[in-house]
C-alpha cells in the first residue's frame, strides 16, 4: 500500500531505532509523534486522508499535499494517544499515605480534546479537587489523568465524569469535584458559529454532593 511504503520510508529516514513497541528518534521536536510505530493504524488514517483531500476537490499528488496524509495520520494518533494509556495506572504510580484531609485543588489545567461528532477541537481548562481519606496522589498525576481522557474522541460531559470516576476509584477519597470550561470549534468555525460561547460541565461525588458548603468552597476557589 502506498501510504504504508511512505511511512516506512519516513521511519528509516528519521533514524528510528525500534525496540519493541517504543522507538527513539534523534529529532527532539518530532519525538512524540514518531514514537508511534503502529504503521497499520497510521496507514489506515493516511489512506482516509488521501480520500478526504480528493473529496474536497484537491489534488493529493500536488507538492504541498504529498506528505499531508502521513502528517495528519501522525497528528491524529498523537491527538488520540489517550486510548493507549490507562488512567488508573497513571494515578496508581504516585499514591501516598497521608493524614491531610482538607480539599486539594489543581486548577486551570489546560485541556485540548476533540469532539466525537465533528472531529474538531475543543479546548479550555479543567479544575480538579478531591478531599483525601488517608491517601493523596502526586499532583502531576491529576493533570496526567485529565490528559489521558482528553486525548480521546470525547463529549465534554463524559470527559468530566471519567476524570471524577478515575480519581474516585483509585484514591477512594471523601469526594471528588471536576469542572471543565471549554470552547468547541464545531460551534465556532462552523454550525451555529457562536464565537464566544463557553461550555461548563461539572461532575462531583461524596462530600461535594452532600455538603453545600464544601461545594461552595470549591466553586469559590475556581472563580477566575
Ligand atoms: N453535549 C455535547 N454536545 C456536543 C459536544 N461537542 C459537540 N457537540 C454537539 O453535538 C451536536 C451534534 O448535532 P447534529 O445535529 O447531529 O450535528 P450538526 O448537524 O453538525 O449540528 P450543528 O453543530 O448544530 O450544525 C451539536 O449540537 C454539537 O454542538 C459535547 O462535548 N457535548
Ligand atoms: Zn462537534
Amino acid at each position: 500500500m502506498k501510504q504504508e511504503k511512505m511511512l516506512s520510508d519516513t521511519l528509516e529516514n528519521k533514524s528510528i531505532v525500534s525496540s519493541g513497541r517504543a522507538s527513539q528518534c534523534i529529532d527532539d521536536d518530532c519525538l512524540h509523534e514518531l514514537q508511534d510505530t503502529d504503521t497499520g493504524a497510521l496507514s489506515r488514517i493516511a489512506d482516509a486522508v488521501s480520500s478526504m483531500l480528493d473529496g474536497v476537490g484537491e489534488d493529493p499528488e500536488r507538492e504541498g499535499l504529498v506528505k499531508t496524509p502521513e502528517r495528519v495520520a501522525r497528528s491524529m494518533r498523537f491527538l488520540t494517544r489517550g486510548y493507549r494509556q490507562d488512567p488508573e495506572e497513571v494515578l496508581k504510580k504516585a499514591v501516598f499515605t497521608e493524614a491531610y484531609d482538607e480539599m486539594v485543588l489543581v486548577r486551570d489545567i489546560d485541556i485540548f480534546s476533540m469532539c466525537e461528532h465533528h472531529l474538531l477541537p475543543f479546548f479550555g481548562k479543567a479544575h480538579v479537587a478531591y478531599i483525601p481519606d488517608g491517601k493523596i496522589v502526586g499532583l502531576s498525576k491529576i493533570a496526567r489523568v485529565v490528559e489521558v481522557y482528553a486525548r480521546r474522541l470525547q463529549v465534554q460531559e463524559r470527559l468530566t465524569q471519567q476524570i471524577r470516576d478515575a480519581i474516585q476509584n483509585v484514591l477512594n477519597p471523601k469526594g471528588v469535584a471536576v469542572v471543565i470550561e471549554a470552547r468547541h470549534m464545531c460551534m465556532v468555525m462552523r454550525g451555529v458559529e457562536k464565537l464566544n460561547s463557553i461550555t461548563t460541565t461539572s461532575a462531583m461525588s461524596g462530600e461535594f454532593l452532600a455538603s453545600p458548603s464544601t461545594r461552595s468552597e470549591f466553586l469559590r476557589l475556581i472563580r477566575p
